[in-house]
């Protein structure tokens, strides 16, 4: 043993300089991890978006969401995780095993009219073009919220995000309205794996009817949607009487609203409903569609919402500090949508970006102002007063109906 003029051996003063050290790296190894748990996750790979830019209908979006959530400097403060395709098992927990395997057969022949009629008992027409590689589009865009499910069930993270994922109108046994494979579906029966009680909340202009009608009748899993209720406006399901079935009368939540609503009168409205949710219900984990469809200058021209409304609603919901994952959906401005995704991919990481978009791949599309922002339009707005509070009334009426005390 060494021994230094103050006769302290300095091998021990040395193993005191090593503990030292070694507890440091420990506590430092702690925080890391306690971070790293904390992190938002972010689903995403070259090969996901480059498959999800090959959709008709909103070609190139997913390249535009990512690229400006990337240019905004976001990604450096998630997890990124690669998706993985869904399984024929995982897809099979949810829809019938004759359409799955319709949905392969035809997504690899560029002659798929001599399927035209079974294709249209699919659904597989009008609003669900039939187009190549469909099959791996669908089972990418779930297999990526499945995977986002799966990092919350581990807890490794707070809050997991697919912006590829919300196709909420897929049906078990056809498509429907530009939605194929359900992926929110099967992410909460992965999530049903673990969390009793689970809250499905569908901000998109149209009513989320495949995930309801997939959990109409229980009394684990409440759905509460907000959209268009009008005359003909697809799906035309969703009104204030659709309250669920059986046992999960009560644990279906359809808040109908008509055009030009606006953040001052959405907002509230969302918020106060979700409080008395969160009363009764007492959720353990929280999926969260947030289609922006309903947006000011989307092509849907019905709602008048802005990047802020939704921003207030999902704020509100990760206050409750609950394991949740949040989906895109509609949205067909794509720059409007990829400025929307890119504000609710900044609240989650609790990070500040300028109004300024910046320089990126898709720059020229932000024009003329080149913001972030999305501002409202002046279209009438039909939901008076007296509507919202009548909606509002009869809601919390059913909502009180609820118990999950042993009642
Ligand atoms: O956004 C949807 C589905 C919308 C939909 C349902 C039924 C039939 C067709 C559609 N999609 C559209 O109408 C649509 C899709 C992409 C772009 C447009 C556009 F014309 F508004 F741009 C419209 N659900 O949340
Ligand atoms: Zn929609």
């Amino acid at each position: 043993l060494g021994i230094n003029k103050l006769g302290h051996s300095t091998q021990s003063k040395n193993s005191v300089d090593q503990n030292e050290k070694q507890r440091k790296e420990k506590h430092l190894d702690t925080v890391v991890q306690k971070n790293k748990s904390q992190k938002v996750v972010y689903i995403y790979s070259k090969e996901l978006i480059q498959i999800c830019d090959q959709m008709q209908k909103i070609p190139c979006r997913a390249s535009m969401v990512h690229s400006l959530i990337e240019a905004y400097g976001l990604t450096r403060y998630m997890r990124v995780v690669e998706p993985r395709e869904a399984t024929e098992r995982e897809v099979n927990a949810f829809h019938d095993l004759d359409y799955i395997e319709f949905l392969k057969k035809i997504s690899n022949h560029d002659d798929s009219e001599k399927f035209e009629d079974e294709a249209t008992h699919y659904g597989l027409s009008y609003d669900c073009p039939l187009q190549l590689g469909l099959h791996k589009y669908a089972t990418m865009s779930s297999g990526a919220t499945i995977v986002a499910a799966e990092c919350l069930l581990q807890e490794t993270c707070k809050v997991a995000i697919n912006w590829c994922g919300g196709w909420h109108h897929a049906a078990k046994d056809h498509a429907s309205g530009f939605c194929y494979i359900n992926d929110i579906v099967l992410g909460i029966l992965k999530l049903k794996e673990k969390y009793d009680r689970i809250l499905y909340v569908d901000l998109d202009l149209h009513h989320g009817d495949g995930v309801e009608d997939a959990f109409s009748a229980t009394s684990k899993v409440m759905t509460v949607s907000f959209h268009k209720y009008l005359t003909g406006f697809f799906p035309g399901t969703g009104s204030l009487e659709d309250i669920g079935i059986g046992k999960g009368q009560y644990y279906t939540v359809n808040v109908p609203l008509l055009d030009g609503i606006k953040d001052t009168e959405f907002t509230p409205l969302v918020c106060r409903i979700l409080n008395k949710v969160k009363e009764t219900f007492r959720p353990e984990v929280v999926v969260c569609q947030c289609g922006a469809d309903g947006l000011a200058g989307d092509p849907m021209e019905s709602f008048n919402l802005t990047h802020k409304g939704l921003g207030k609603c999902l704020y509100f919901l990760l206050q409750w500090n609950l394991p949740t994952l949040v989906l895109g959906g509609g949205g067909y401005n794509l720059s409007n949508t990829a400025r929307c995704w890119a504000f609710l991919t900044a609240l989650a990481t609790g990070k500040q970006i300028p109004t300024e978009i910046p320089d990126h791949k898709y720059f020229i599309e932000y024009g003329p102002d080149y913001e972030l922002e999305v501002y409202p339009g002046n279209r009438k707005n039909h939901n008076t007063a007296h509507y919202l509070r009548q909606v509002y009334g009869a809601v919390l009426n059913n909502i009180s109906k609820i118990c999950t005390e042993k009642c």
